[in-house]
């Protein structure tokens, strides 16, 4: 089970159901209900430790983004990794989680004055500063505070990642960071010297996301040195911090093939080295920052199957009871999940089915070409792969479905991460009329 994109304690016992972390999925249906998160902790941390080791002498950053809820942070908190954080509540959510403020980062192209101001309050290591109007009001926000804040600023480095159109972030026509190709990283370097309470004390830039292949983020780390060479040589500033970003591509169905963190984190780390001995850098000290490459492959979604329909000659429709509500990446990026049968083997031969939410969309695909076994009936379990990243963090209430509960498993134990919400949640906002 393990070779596939799924969990690392994933295994089919000798009746063909599939446990996860020594708990059958079928139990974990019936205690916890469906759709359901199961997380496989060994795999988390597994994936924690691999990436530190990946990158020695580079600091790792979680990018909570990808899944942003306490249990998680706590996780990859106590694993040594800090926490990168894109607004008010994730900030709010590391320090729930207790994570120490310096050890938070706090990302953003549009942060608010109020989110700018708590973490200057609470004390974040590091602000990433993205804008022109961020850096004059950190100055203001940093004054009344009697404090000095330590920055890096986001370089837009003119760098396209061949990945999804709505997940590249590198090239120039982009919302994010300073333009390095149309001087505006040069005329943020220059504002900043004249700031008496911000601090320049690195550089940031992150290219994109699921991006396979090292070229990319080789391509990202040589540009970077680049600049903080051409700085120190024309300007005299000399920059000690260099966060690469994440964007690691993974495993989602048994046709990816990304990269080992390991050789990734050789090839960046070559190429750092190298530059820097051409340039007469010495190395500065190195972020990454992966968020789906932490999370992603550790969970898998357990659904229960409902109606089935079968169109002769067209296709066969299998519904599930979650969908887009639970994972829009299908929707939102034509994104595939390995699709099994979770609590038994089913017959052999394979069809092609269409498996799909139980939302009022079209779109509502959980997989277009889902290979189940022919016999898949009502009330089977499916487990859908690699969920881990950008699901429950970019979940909704459409069609007022309660978001699902996460369980996190290990060596047999279930613990609870988040509970179901329930038909009172849904209306918890609303303020009727009468
Ligand atoms: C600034 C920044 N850092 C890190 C990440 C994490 O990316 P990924 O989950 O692809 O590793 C993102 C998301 O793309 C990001 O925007
Ligand atoms: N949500 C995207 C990744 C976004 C990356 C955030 N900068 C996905 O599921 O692929």
């Amino acid at each position: 089970m393990t070779a596939g994109p799924w969990p690392l304690t994933a295994e089919r016992d000798a009746d063909g159901g599939l446990h996860v972390g020594g708990v059958a999925l079928s139990e974990l249906a019936r205690e916890h209900g469906t759709p359901l998160w199961v997380v496989d902790e060994a795999d988390l941390r597994e994936r924690c430790r691999t990436y530190r080791a990946g990158f020695p002498g580079v600091e790792v950053a979680y990018a909570s983004k990808a899944w942003c809820t306490t249990a998680v942070l706590q996780l990859v908190d106590e694993e040594g990794l800090l926490v990168d954080v894109v607004s008010g509540g994730e900030l709010h959510t590391a320090l729930v989680a207790g994570v120490d403020p310096s050890r938070i980062v706090l990302h953003g192209n549009n942060k608010s004055l109020v989110e700018l101001d708590r973490a200057l309050e609470v004390g974040v290591g590091r602000i990433v500063v993205d804008s022109f109007e961020e850096l004059d009001r950190l100055e203001r926000l940093a004054a009344a505070r009697d404090t000095i804040a330590s920055v890096w600023l986001r370089i837009t480095p003119g760098i396209d990642a061949h990945t999804h159109e709505y997940v590249r972030t590198g090239h120039d026509d982009s919302k994010f960071g300073f333009t390095l190709s149309l001087g505006l990283a040069d005329r943020a370097v220059a504002r900043a010297r004249d700031l008496e309470h911000v601090e320049v004390v690195g550089l940031h830039a992150h290219i994109g996301s699921q991006i396979f292949g090292t070229d990319p983020f080789v391509a990202n780390a040589e540009v970077m040195l680049d600049l903080l060479a051409r700085w120190r040589d024309e300007l005299g500033v000399t920059l000690a911090e260099l966060n690469l970003g994440g964007g690691m591509g993974i495993r989602y169905t048994h046709e990816d093939h990304p990269v080992e963190v390991a050789r990734y984190g050789e090839a960046v780390l070559h190429a750092v080295d190298e530059r820097c001995r051409r340039r007469g850098l010495e190395r500065p000290r190195l972020v990454v920052e992966p968020g789906r490459a932490i999370v992603g492959p550790s969970t898998l979604t357990l659904y229960e199957v409902g109606t089935i329909k079968v169109l002769p000659g067209l296709r066969t429709y299998v519904s599930v009871d979650g969908g887009m509500s639970d994972n829009i990446r299908p929707a939102l990026y034509d994104a595939e999940h390995e699709v099994a049968l979770a609590n038994r083997l089913g017959a052999d031969d394979p069809i092609s089915t269409t498996v799909v939410g139980k939302h009022c969309e079209s779109g509502d695909l959980v997989r277009e070409h889902a290979s189940l076994p022919a016999d898949v009936a009502v009330g089977d379990l499916l487990a859908v792969a690699a969920t881990g990243a950008y699901t429950e963090s970019m979940a909704s209430n459409y069609n007022r479905l309660p978001r699902p509960a996460a369980v996190l498993v290990r060596d047999g134990q279930v613990r609870t991460i988040i509970r179901r919400e329930t038909l009172d949640d849904l209306v918890a906002r609303d303020v009727p009329l009468r």
